[in-house]
Formats: C-alpha cells, sequence, structure tokens
C-alpha cells in the first residue's frame, strides 16, 4: 500500500478538451494518462488536471455571476429555492449539514440542471447561458476522464462509464452543477462552536469535478486519516470519486473524505470563498453491480442510491 500524502498532479494535455478528436490519441499515451488517473484515484480518491480544456474564461463568468446572485437579499433568493421535490434551485445559508455531527454548514448553494422541472433562473445577465456553458464544458470534460475511468480499470470496453452516462442534462439521468458561496466571516463570533463551511464527507455519485477559487481551506483525508490541504493550484480542476463509484468498483478506487475548514487567516481578513462543483450521477436506471463481479455490495439503481443519500442528508 502507498503512503499516499499529497494529491497528484495530472497533464491531461492529451486527452483534455483542447484535444478535438479523441478517438485519434494514440493507445499508448491514453493508458499512461488512464493509469495515472486511476492511480489517483485508488490511492487518494483525488488528482488534480491541468491543461484540462475548460476556458478560464467560462470559470470567471460563472464565479462573477454566481456573487451577484449570492449576494443579492435573502427576500431574493428565496423565490428560487430549492423545492423539496427537486433538487434545482437555491440552498440557504446553514441549511445543510455534510457532517450530521457538526451544526449547518456555513455555506449557500445554487443548484443547477438543465432539465429540472422548474425553469425559473434569477434574473442575472447572463446567469443561464453561463449555467447552460459551464453545464456542458463540464460534461465534455468528464466524459474524456470516464474514457480514462473504464481505461484504468481494465473494463473491456474503453466507452463503459461513458456509456453509462448517456443522459447527462437530461431526464434520466441526476448529475447536477452547484455553484458553492461561503460568506466572509470578520470574527470568531460569526460562527457556532464547530461549525465549519462544509463539513466532513464522502461525495455521493461517480465522479466530482470541483473547481475552487484562490481563498483555500479545503482538505482532503489521507490513507493515514490525517487531512492534508487540498491548496488551490491556478489553472486546475480537482476530480474525486464519489461513494457510488467506490461502491461500483467493489472499493477499488476511494472515495475520500473531505471538508472545508475556515483558515484562520480569513478569519481577520473576512474574505468569502467561492467554488463550483460538478456531481457526476450514472443515468437512473443504470444498475450499480460491482464491476469485478465480487458481489461485495448488492446492487442497486443509480437513483434508488442518490435518493437513499438525500433523504439522509436534508
Ligand atoms: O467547496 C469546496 O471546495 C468543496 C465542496 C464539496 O466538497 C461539496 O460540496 O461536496
Ligand atoms: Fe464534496
Amino acid at each position: 500500500m502507498t503512503t499516499m500524502t499529497e494529491i497528484p498532479v495530472v497533464d491531461l494535455a492529451p486527452y483534455g478538451l483542447g484535444v478535438v478528436n479523441e478517438d485519434e490519441v494514440d493507445t499508448q499515451t491514453i493508458r499512461s494518462l488512464a493509469d495515472s488517473v486511476c492511480g489517483a484515484f485508488r490511492d487518494i480518491g483525488f488528482c488534480y488536471v491541468k491543461n484540462h480544456g475548460v476556458q478560464q474564461s467560462l470559470i470567471d463568468r460563472m464565479k462573477a455571476v454566481s456573487k451577484t446572485f449570492f449576494e443579492k437579499p435573502v427576500e431574493y433568493k428565496k423565490n428560487y429555492a430549492r423545492p423539496k421535490t427537486d433538487n434545482h434551485g437555491w440552498v440557504a445559508l446553514e441549511r445543510e449539514s455534510l457532517n450530521p455531527e457538526r451544526p449547518g454548514d456555513y455555506k449557500e448553494a445554487f443548484n443547477y440542471s438543465p432539465c429540472a422541472d422548474i425553469k425559473i433562473l434569477p434574473d442575472i445577465d447572463g446567469f443561464k447561458a453561463v449555467m447552460e456553458d459551464f453545464y456542458a464544458s463540464s460534461e465534455a470534460l468528464s466524459l474524456r476522464i470516464f474514457d480514462l475511468v473504464s481505461i484504468g480499470l481494465d473494463l473491456g470496453d474503453n466507452k463503459f462509464m461513458r456509456k453509462c452516462h448517456a443522459l447527462i442534462g437530461q431526464k434520466g439521468n441526476c448529475t447536477a452543477l452547484r455553484s458553492l458561496y461561503y460568506p466572509s466571516l470578520s470574527t470568531n463570533k460569526d460562527i457556532k462552536p464547530n461549525q465549519v463551511r462544509c463539513g466532513e464527507h464522502s461525495d455521493y455519485g461517480s465522479l466530482t469535478l470541483l473547481f475552487q477559487d484562490d481563498v483555500g481551506g479545503l482538505e482532503v483525508r489521507n490513507l493515514h486519516g490525517e487531512y492534508i490541504p487540498a491548496s488551490p493550484i491556478p489553472g486546475t480542476i480537482l476530480i474525486n470519486i464519489g461513494d457510488l463509484m467506490q461502491r461500483w468498483t467493489a472499493d477499488q478506487l476511494t472515495a475520500t473524505k473531505h471538508r472545508v475548514l475556515i483558515p484562520e487567516e480569513e478569519l481577520r481578513r473576512g474574505k468569502s470563498r467561492q467554488s463550483v462543483a460538478f456531481f457526476l450521477q450514472p443515468d437512473d436506471e443504470v444498475m450499480i453491480e460491482c464491476l469485478d463481479k465480487s458481489n461485495k455490495y448488492k446492487p442497486i439503481s443509480s437513483y434508488d442510491y442518490l435518493q437513499q443519500r438525500f433523504a439522509a442528508t436534508y
């Protein structure tokens, strides 16, 4: 067993979105990339990717429209609140505890999915277009990562994972884009004992893309059980495994716990933090059965698995 103490950075240039035709990349190059990505997912469950091909200008626009929304009064944001029946919309401050043993997370969120039943979006210039574009780019990148996972796991069909996520953005798939906002804190008095920005948790689905800003505070639990900083690296995206993927791979890939604390120096500076997560979920009907045929976990549909997890968080 390795003793991973840091999160590797993988150069995705040969298979990133900058490569127009991914089917023309030679097998050797893809294999070596697949081994690096899967190696990281086995060891620590996280890797940074650089040269991924998602436009920086799109990431900047996402951050800008989100900030405009989150800085509006609560009365305005309430018009866009997430209903109980749908995962789309605004999630208020302290509404969620990703670690139920802690007070509510000191964060707000806006969940977006192009196929949500609620069609009303905040009337902020560019909001809808940015959400749509960001969702589309994140989807395109994720499909390439799924190819690397299929190859790295030797699934036999290099497009297996991609095919299990064929309906992203449509009815029948629960993949969600989430813009997160962690308000500024100017003193310790603003927060409750043990409260953090985002409590210890592992993600629910197959894979998560995480775009963080330069503020920091994200920590990932390594094999020794110690939380190590996942410091922002400009130009990179963090990618991590979710619980459903760990279960699917019969624990070959690791869904690692992570959290966001409030850095001490930030209490002095009073700076808000933003991040954007793209939570991937296989199509609702896909049966999650151990890929190694071990039957280590009972088969369950992707949809039922997600509903179970939501029920435990809200
Ligand atoms: O904001 C972050 O950096 C992490 C958020 C996260 O882990 C989550 O929402 O699942
Ligand atoms: Fe997470």
